[in-house]
């Protein structure tokens, strides 16, 4: 018997709402690739952190044409926690009958009848009759009636223009100290696609390639010697997310450095966790050890030192040995 035979429609519906949910789900990833690709926080920063569509718009390349779809793509934003919206007060003129019809207006819409028609505005929409019509718009929407039937809009995307705000989650992409290189790699199709492969994957037995080798045919630590580019994508990643996030690991708990006067950083890409390091504790001697061609773009001039070797060969001796890694994508990927 299938496990939905005796649920009940509001059960199936659920079920349903959920599968498609989750099914779904990649599209906030998407819309925050989009919001990355755009700069829509940029934009936004521009004007204060807080910015109407067209201001938005004058920041950013968008096509004239694709405005509106823009305004879908801030929807999906806003409801994922990434941008906040905060109505204007008052934008919309109230209700106007030039002829011998009715028009009401509730909330902030604007209502206007020009014949006999009857024009209701709900919330922050706009509604317009110009024959013997009936219009009524509910939401954010706009409906006119030009003869004499009926029209009835919800929810629909002309009305009041929204600012669109920073919030915590947004603030995170804009400023020097930014993590948008981190979740630029984190998106990037070189690593979304092999996530595609996990079920094929689970067909192969043990040992075999990661998801990454499955979908690329090389290591991603080949590929990373290989490509610049994509080199330069990984390690600027690392760099903005080591400097944000050392910089609260040592402020939460530093005291487990208290006492170490040297550290081995391995697999320590440029260093940026060592620069943090070594920044709060002047004494310690740091060195970080890495492959040769990320050794070869390792900031100069600094208190830290950099080695090239494999870890999986040999590591150089220290009072302590320090590794960070805090990204499920490498250790799920197997990386
Ligand atoms: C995810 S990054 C982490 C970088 C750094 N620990 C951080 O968090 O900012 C992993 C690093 O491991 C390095 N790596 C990969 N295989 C290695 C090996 N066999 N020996 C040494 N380093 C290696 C890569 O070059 C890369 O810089």
């Amino acid at each position: 018997m299938a496990l939905n035979d005796q649920s009940t429609d509001q059960a199936l519906l659920d079920a349903e709402h959920e599968l498609w949910t989750t099914s779904f789900s990649y599209i906030k990833s998407m819309a925050v690739k989009a919001a990355l690709d755009l700069g829509l926080a940029d934009a936004i920063d521009h004007h204060g952190g807080a910015a109407t569509l067209p201001q938005i718009v004058d920041k950013v390349k968008v096509h004239p044409s694709k405005v509106p779809c823009l305004r879908r793509l801030m929807r999906v934003l806003t409801v994922s926690g990434v941008f906040s919206i905060q109505q204007r007060q008052n934008v919309v003129p109230p209700a106007i009958a030039k002829g011998n019809g009715a028009a009401t207006a509730n909330g902030n819409g604007a209502a206007t009848s020009n014949g006999n028609g009857v024009a209701t505005a709900n919330g922050n929409s706009t509604t317009t009759t110009n024959g013997t019509g009936v219009a009524t718009s509910n939401g954010n929407s706009t409906t006119t009636t030009n003869g004499n039937g009926a029209a009835t809009t919800n929810c629909t995307d002309t009305a009041v223009e929204p600012l669109y705000a920073l919030t915590p989650v947004s603030r995170l992409l804009v400023g020097s100290r930014n993590l948008v290189s981190m979740m630029s790699m984190i998106l990037d199709p070189t690593f979304v696609t092999p996530f595609l492969g996990i079920g094929a994957w689970f067909e192969h037995a043990l040992p075999d390639p990661c998801i990454f080798r499955q979908q690329h045919g090389v290591a991603l630590w080949k590929m990373a010697e290989k490509d610049p580019a994509f080199d330069a994508l990984i390690n600027d990643a690392m760099v903005s997310d080591s400097s944000f996030i050392m910089e609260i690991a040592i402020r939460e708990c530093g005291e487990v450095f208290q006492g170490v006067t040297s550290l081995m950083d391995v697999a320590g890409g440029l260093g940026a966790a060592s620069q943090v390091i070594s920044k709060a504790f002047p004494g310690m001697e740091c060195t970080v050890v890495d492959l040769g061609h990320v050794v070869a773009k390792a900031p100069t001039g600094t208190a830290v030192k950099y080695v090239v070797g494999d870890m999986f060969e040999s590591v150089p001796p220290a009072d302590a040995v320090f590794i960070k890694v805090r990204l499920d994508v490498f250790r799920l990927a197997n990386f």
